[in-house]
């Protein structure tokens, strides 16, 4: 097999297994341990959300899926893969990663930007490269016209949808969404959850995302991890996760949020 060659998963084995994962910073004068024997594994077709408080190590956990971070102890696999693995060239056609504020190179066009991951590839011709973008563009709901535009001159949910088309570029079969609907208005955040269950049906894709929004978790989750005392305390079904007796889970979906859990569990059953 050719090194960049995507690795062929068996079908039952997760998508992402971490197992007694260790993520720590060490400062000058302390020792920060954000992860202590962590274990999460995510099943192939799933979206997990992944919710905990500030600080307590979501964005830090992406970042070792996509083995931008080392374990200091303890193993992150990719389809059965340890991720450093994946590291270089080839990381982008098996992860996607959609950043909080999107991360669109501002000196480029929306087209620039979307094809950047295969232009940096420097094998494949200039023609395919703009006739893959454009399929992107549209497949995430912009127009033509938007391919010429500066990201400048974007609303907030087409940022969201040109980063997202340019995630998708290399077709990777998991996508990391960190905190995917922020800074949207009502209107745009339902478009663009919209768009993401649709693109999760029709590319069969996993999906791990961190999210604060009730909305949004809600919508998307079959399943729910919670980050918690430096690990993840369940990872379960929605109704199962809400149910789960922990300090932070009863004050994230109890009182007035908890309500409003209730309310969705009832709109959106399939994710029960
Ligand atoms: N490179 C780094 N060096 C030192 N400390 C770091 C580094 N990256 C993250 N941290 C610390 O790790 C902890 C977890 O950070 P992280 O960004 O993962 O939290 P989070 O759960 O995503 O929080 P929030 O919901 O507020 O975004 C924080 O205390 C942060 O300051």
């Amino acid at each position: 097999m050719e090194p960049d060659a995507p690795p062929r998963p068996h079908a039952s084995e997760p998508m992402v297994e971490i197992r007694k994962l260790w993520s720590v910073f060490e400062m000058p004068d302390r020792r920060l341990v954000i992860h202590k024997d962590l274990d999460l594994s995510v099943q192939r077709g799933e979206v997990l959300s992944i919710v905990g408080g500030s600080g307590s190590g979501k964005t830090v956990l992406l970042r070792q899926i996509l083995g931008l971070e080392r374990p200091h102890k303890g193993e992150v696999r990719i389809m059965g893969h340890p991720v450093g693995e994946f590291s270089g060239r080839g990381a982008s056609s098996r992860i996607g990663m959609l950043f909080q504020h999107g991360a669109l190179f501002s000196a480029f066009t929306v087209l620039e930007n979307i094809a950047f991951p295969l232009r940096e590839l420097k094998t494949l011709p200039h023609k395919l490269i703009v006739e893959a973008a454009m399929v992107k563009l549209q497949m995430v709901g912009l127009k033509p016209v938007d391919a010429d535009k500066m990201p400048s001159e974007l609303s907030g949910g087409m940022i969201k949808r040109a980063a997202l088309a340019r995630a998708l570029i290399m077709d990777p079969p998991l996508l990391l969404l960190d905190e995917p609907t922020a800074g949207l208005d009502p209107e745009s955040s339902d478009g663009f959850v919209n768009l993401l269950r649709s693109l999760h049906r029709d590319l069969a894709l996993t999906v791990i995302m961190v999210t604060h929004d009730l909305d949004t978790l809600f919508e998307l989750s079959t399943r729910i991890a919670v980050l918690a005392d430096q690990r993840v305390i369940v990872n379960d079904r929605p109704r199962e996760v809400i149910a789960f007796r922990h300090p932070f889970v009863e004050d994230f979906f109890l009182g007035e949020r908890g309500q409003r859990a209730m309310e969705l569990l009832r709109e959106y059953p399939f994710a029960i």
